[in-house]
């Protein structure tokens, strides 16, 4: 494990990237750029907090949530890793949504590059996943954090059998929760015409026909085989996220909406009103399989634009 004096001496950078303790305890880095603030805890590669100069944060974060050693972090950007959801097939065993966002990760580089931070993690097989079968393999994750906010995660089967080696398989998220005003509010573009599975309702196979996806319910919708950038119309908050994507074919929409939060701990009863995640993802269908020595990318890009219209003035 990395200590706090070794990260600071090996990748600290005065007055803009500071490792920390955290609440918890947990290791934090504290950054501050001329174009944002941001916090990420190594536990998960986690994410919690984003900020660009002159707006409101942009990532949600459960004032409720955990902070301990193998626990979920609720908000900002979980990193789920190598299922999504339960686990499904041959094996059922091992956490929700994988074990990647309760390890602790490494870091492995930081730089500064004219008025971004760039900060790479890296996760390798530790006991836990080793018990849940994936012994050979590498994830890098590598966040641009500036005015835009740039998350990239690549994987790599490291078989060391290359002709004989096993394949492997993968689910993966970036599970990004927007902070945003109330979710019946929201004018959701890029989602038309996909087909989704509609996970309240036994998971089964629909497709939106509207252009503009509005929420009035508890929503968990998987939208498979997209690659289209999602943008989310906010007008209590006067802005418009956009969630452009590379190497992700699925994206999944999710608000507990009011029932939902009310059985969730680490979740404040109405935190839903601020909050909806859409998660650049490839997961169902669209896991992937990699070859030996083969290795995938898988991008998100959030960017935050102002908007000035009312709730129901665009149809597109
Ligand atoms: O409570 P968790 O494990 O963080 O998951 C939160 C939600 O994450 C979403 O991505 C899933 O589609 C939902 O089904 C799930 O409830």
């Amino acid at each position: 494990m990395q200590t706090l004096t070794e990260l600071n001496d090996q990748f600290g950078i005065p007055h803009v990237l500071v490792f920390a303790e955290g609440k918890g305890g947990l290791l934090c880095a504290q950054i501050t750029t001329e174009a944002c603030t941001a916090t990420l805890y190594l536990q998960g590669s986690h994410l919690v907090h984003w900020q660009p100069a002159g707006q409101k944060p942009v990532l949600f974060l459960s004032d409720r949530s955990n902070y301990a050693p193998g626990k979920a972090i609720r908000g900002g950007v979980p990193v789920i890793f190598p299922w999504f959801g339960a686990r499904t097939g041959a094996r059922t065993d091992g956490p929700m949504h994988g074990f990647a966002r309760t390890q602790l990760w490494q870091v492995a580089f930081a730089a500064v590059s004219g008025k971004d931070l760039h900060l790479t993690l890296t996760l390798g097989p530790t006991d836990e996943s080793r018990g849940l079968g994936y012994d050979h393999f590498r994830v890098a994750y590598e966040l641009i954090l500036g005015s835009t906010l740039t998350l990239r995660i690549s994987v790599v089967n490291l078989d060391p059998e290359e002709h004989a080696g096993t394949p492997m398989h993968f689910e993966e998220a970036l599970h990004s929760y927007l902070a945003v005003g109330e979710p019946e509010h929201l004018r959701i573009y890029g989602l038309g015409q996909t087909e989704f599975l509609d996970k309240t309702d036994g998971f089964k196979r629909k497709k939106q026909t509207d252009d503009v996806l509005t929420l009035h319910e508890q929503t968990d919708r998987p939208y498979l085989n997209t690659t289209a950038t999602v943008t989310v119309e906010d007008p209590d908050l006067g802005r418009r996220l956009v969630v452009a994507k590379q190497g992700s074919k699925t994206t999944v929409v999710w608000n507990p909406w009011s029932e939902l939060a009310a059985k969730m701990s680490d979740f404040p009863a109405e935190g839903w009103r601020g909050m909806t995640c859409i998660e650049t993802a490839n997961a169902a269908e669209n896991g992937i399989t990699l070859k030996p020595k083969e290795a995938h990318t898988m991008e998100a890009k959030i960017s935050v634009e102002p908007f000035s219209g009312s709730a129901t003035e665009r149809t597109q």
